[in-house]
């Protein structure tokens, strides 16, 4: 099936009656041809005023029963295109999160999503849905006669070369228009991000000047595809008129030499404007068309990813193993693995603190360990299960995750400890505060617990998002608790709280896994791993590591030296 994704059984359900209501549609437009033909070949010769008049009144009230089903048929298509954006945009949102559509920001996807719906309300979709009448509408023409049914096919057949043609040309530019307008977007992204670094360092004019750069790329592309559909939009509608023009002309022939009546110039003319209309108006929305399938298809990818973690199984409640057996990493597109195949144990109830150097792969080990990356090769598992086969929601609420950048989410203090979860209880809420040591933070704040952060909210510091960040980790107090550099941007009194929260999180059986380099946290854990290159280059206990820091190291920011036994 084209999109099987996308396609769920309520659109489905829509899609057939609007399929019904199109089929019903184009049979009652029927009706102008066949009062052509009664009112030319019988009233004329018969001069018969009441006939007329019966033949006008059947058709007004059929023309009128074709308008209210036209109308139907609009509101069927809104209803299917709302649908389809409602329903497919929560799942984009959760293949988003998911992780599993590497490249495709939740953003792109839904303004792709909308762009797809608008499409439903266009004359292109009606011409889509027209179309499979087509051949109903040229064997009628060539029943009538066969010259000129031979004639509209050949109009058929020419506009179809053309839509072909207008295909072959509009493939590149609206590629190379669709990639730019990505990379134009994906800057805009960035630069608002860096807005006050740009500010403060006088980068804006060339920010802006990178940008205007990029969507001139994409907007060249855009012109030369609009350019070369417009120009074989505009022969198809000659080939249009052209044969239309030959039906009243060769009709007229073939009246002369009686082998039809004018009646059926007419008809005819009306029947064939039905079988090359839809030819002609595709070609005209080719560009539209090809951009919808482009996004459809884009869509529809990333909804696969989410359909196969549909069908998890919930599993126990696990006791915090974590085993990675083999692991290696690849971000999409780098030329080499991040992760190189690093095996280890972890133990429930154990802390471990990974350190190594900058870009040595730390952030991507915690990141995989949390479950928010998959690996490309190789296994983690939780308890015994591969952490592929867990349900991820139901293995998210067994993890604690505390990412490197810390962004609160729009909400307050208590939503965005409680993972916005609105079944999450005050007492649940206030016992991970506690457990992370905020209650003092969260009591200073104007609102307490109920102060809106985020986009738009109160701004607080780093620090002051961090540990707000580590109640939300270990929030309902998970059996695996990840920690990306928790105490980057604490004080001293921040730092104190984290190790006790370190120390209770042991003390309650939690896998703890923490990424720093500064000594303060190993006070509170059993090993040290030593992080080099994407691999696990040493490992020593508590003990052996603090027995090699300086005291300056013991004071401040670790040196490879303290782990690695160099
Ligand atoms: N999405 C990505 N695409 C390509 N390369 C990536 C991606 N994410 C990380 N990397 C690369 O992987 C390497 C490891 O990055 P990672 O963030 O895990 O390092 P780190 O040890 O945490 O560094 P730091 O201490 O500076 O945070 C880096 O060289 C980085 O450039």
């Amino acid at each position: 099936m084209l999109f099987p994704n996308l396609i769920n059984r309520s659109v489905s359900f829509g899609l057939i009656i609007v399929g019904a209501l199109t089929f019903v549609l184009n049979l009652l437009a029927l009706v102008l041809p066949v009062y052509m033909l009664q009112v030319y070949d019988r009233v004329l010769p018969s001069s018969s005023l009441p006939t007329l008049i019966y033949l006008t009144l059947i058709a007004v009230m059929i023309l009128g029963v074709l308008g209210v089903i036209e109308g139907i048929r609009q509101i069927a298509v809104q209803r299917v295109g709302a649908g389809l954006e409602v329903n497919v945009g929560q799942r984009l949102l959760a293949a988003s999160f998911s992780g599993r559509s590497p490249g495709q920001d939740a953003a792109s996807l839904l303004r792709d999503l909308a762009q797809a719906r608008s499409f439903f309300s266009s004359p292109v979709f009606s011409a889509l849905l027209d179309a499979p009448f087509v051949p109903l509408f040229l064997f009628i023409v060539f029943m009538i006669h066969s010259v000129l049914g031979s004639l509209v096919l050949l109009g058929i057949c020419i506009l179809l070369i053309v839509t072909l043609l207008n295909q072959w040309s509009l493939n590149r530019p609206q590629r190379q228009s669709s990639e730019a307008a990505a990379v134009a977007g994906n800057l805009v992204m960035a630069f608002t991000r860096s807005g006050e670094a740009m500010r403060s360092m006088g980068m804006s004019n060339h920010a802006i000047s990178i940008w205007g750069h990029v969507t001139a790329n994409a907007l060249n592309a855009q012109d030369k595809a609009t350019r070369s559909n417009a120009f074989f939009s505009g022969f198809s509608r000659f080939i249009r008129l052209v044969v239309q023009m030959g039906i009243l002309g060769l009709g007229a022939y073939l009246v002369l030499k009686q082998e039809m009546t004018a009646g059926m110039i007419f008809a005819t003319s009306l029947v064939a404007a039905r079988a090359l209309g839809p030819v002609d108006n595709l070609i005209a929305g080719w560009k539209g068309l090809l951009q919808t399938l482009m996004s459809l298809r884009k869509i529809d990818n990333a909804l696969h990813s989410v359909k196969d973690e549909a069908e998890k199984l919930q599993l126990p409640v696990p006791e915090g193993n974590v085993t990675f057996e083999k692991v290696v990493y690849a971000p999409a597109g780098a030329a080499e693995p991040t992760i190189k195949g690093v095996s280890l144990p972890v133990e429930a109830g154990e802390a471990i603190c990974i350190v190594g150097p900058s870009g040595a792969g730390k952030s991507t080990f915690a990141k995989l360990a949390a479950g928010a990356l998959k690996p490309s090769h190789g296994v983690i598992r939780l308890d015994n299960s591969d952490f592929q086969n867990w349900d991820p929601v139901d293995r998210g609420r067994h993890t604690g995750y505390l990412p490197q950048d810390v962004e609160l989410l729009p909400g307050t203090i208590a939503q965005n400890i409680a993972r916005l979860d609105p079944t999450a209880t005050s007492e649940e809420i206030v016992a991970a505060a506690q457990l992370a040591g905020v209650m003092d933070l969260v009591k200073k704040l104007p609102n307490g617990f109920d102060t809106g952060v985020g986009p738009g909210g109160l701004p607080l510091s780093g620090g002051q998002r961090q540990r707000i960040a580590l109640a939300r980790a270990v929030f309902r107090l998970p059996r695996l608790v990840v920690l990306d550099e928790p105490n980057s941007h604490l004080d001293s009194e921040g730092e104190m709280a984290l190790n006790h929260t370190i120390g209770q999180l042991k003390k309650a059986g939690a896998t703890v896994i923490v990424v720093s380099q500064r000594s303060g946290v190993l006070q509170c854990v059993d090993r040290i791993l030593f992080m080099r290159d994407g691999q696990i280059a040493a490992s020593q206990s508590r003990e052996e590591a603090l027995a090699r820091l300086t005291p300056a190291q013991r004071a401040g920011d670790m040196m490879p030296r303290a782990a690695t036994g160099a």
